[in-house]
């Protein structure tokens, strides 16, 4: 099995345990959610483990250790991303599964169990036609003050939504053309996005343009942008203006 192969296996295991909690109708809202991260974070971990026994790991829901920093290979996963989200039964919620080699987003797997799809970066397909007025997806809770004001300078259309994989995928998937997000995320919540996101063609990079760089000693990832190829100096040029 190769490590996107395994990745995506894994993608689609862990939504498969997520969702059979979350419809079993025994647990509902942050109970749930709290559920459902241990318990696929526990078959996440061992699972990793077993398969890929050298390898180092970091995990939103496992303690850091400093062991992955000594590792070339590091998987970076968050086993419920938008745990808010699936706690309300929403669809906009994903599994993320993502190999780190050398500090780049090197592969990776993000599920979408809310709409049966896993989404891989060995496998990517065409984008589809962008629409003239670019669409922003945003964090439904808390949009970043930077990306409601690209939006309004670039004449876009903001779309809300729950999970960093979800909205990174609306990219992929043609549903938006842009994800900007200022004020901070954790490795964990971009890493197999962006892996995916690369392997479809688009852009990803931190908002002054410089590359995402994983398996550092802290998990903080101030800001991104996923966004298709050709908005990307635009937005990338907004951003400076907005902090010049
Ligand atoms: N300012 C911030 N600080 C820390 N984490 C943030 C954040 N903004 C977003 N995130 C994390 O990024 C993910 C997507 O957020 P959002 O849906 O608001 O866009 C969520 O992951 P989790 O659901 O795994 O905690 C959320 O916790
Ligand atoms: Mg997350």
């Amino acid at each position: 099995m190769t490590d996107t192969e395994l990745a995506a296996a894994l993608a689609a295991t862990a939504g498969r345990i997520a969702l059979e909690i979350q419809r079993s109708g025994l647990l509902s809202g942050k109970p749930m959610g709290d559920a459902a991260d241990k318990a696929v974070n526990q078959f996440l971990v061992h699972a990793i483990r077993q398969a890929r026994p050298d390898d180092g790991l970091l995990s939103e829901e496992s303690k850091d250790t400093e062991e992955r920093l000594g590792k070339e290979r590091v998987w970076i996963i968050d086993p419920i991303d938008g745990t808010r989200e699936y706690s309300e039964a929403r669809s906009d919620w994903a599994i993320h599964v993502a190999l780190a080699v050398g500090g780049e987003p090197a592969l990776g797997a993000v599920g979408l169990p809310g709409i049966d799809l896993v989404l891989r970066s060995d496998r990517p397909k065409p984008l589809a036609a962008a629409e003239e007025r670019p669409r922003l997806v945003v964090s439904r809770t808390r949009p970043a003050k930077e990306a409601v004001e690209v939006a309004e300078r670039i004449g876009g259309e903001l779309v809300a939504m729950g999970s960093a994989g979800a909205k990174a995928m609306a990219v992929v998937r043609g549903e938006a053309e842009i994800y900007l997000h200022t004020g901070g995320q954790h490795q964990w919540d971009n890493c197999a996005p962006v892996a995916v996101a690369l392997a479809h063609g688009l852009h990803a990079s931190r908002v002054d343009g410089s590359p995402l760089v994983y398996n550092e000693a802290d998990s903080w990832m101030p800001d991104l942008l996923i966004c298709r190829p050709e908005w990307a100096g635009r937005v990338l040029a907004e951003v400076a203006a907005l902090s010049a």
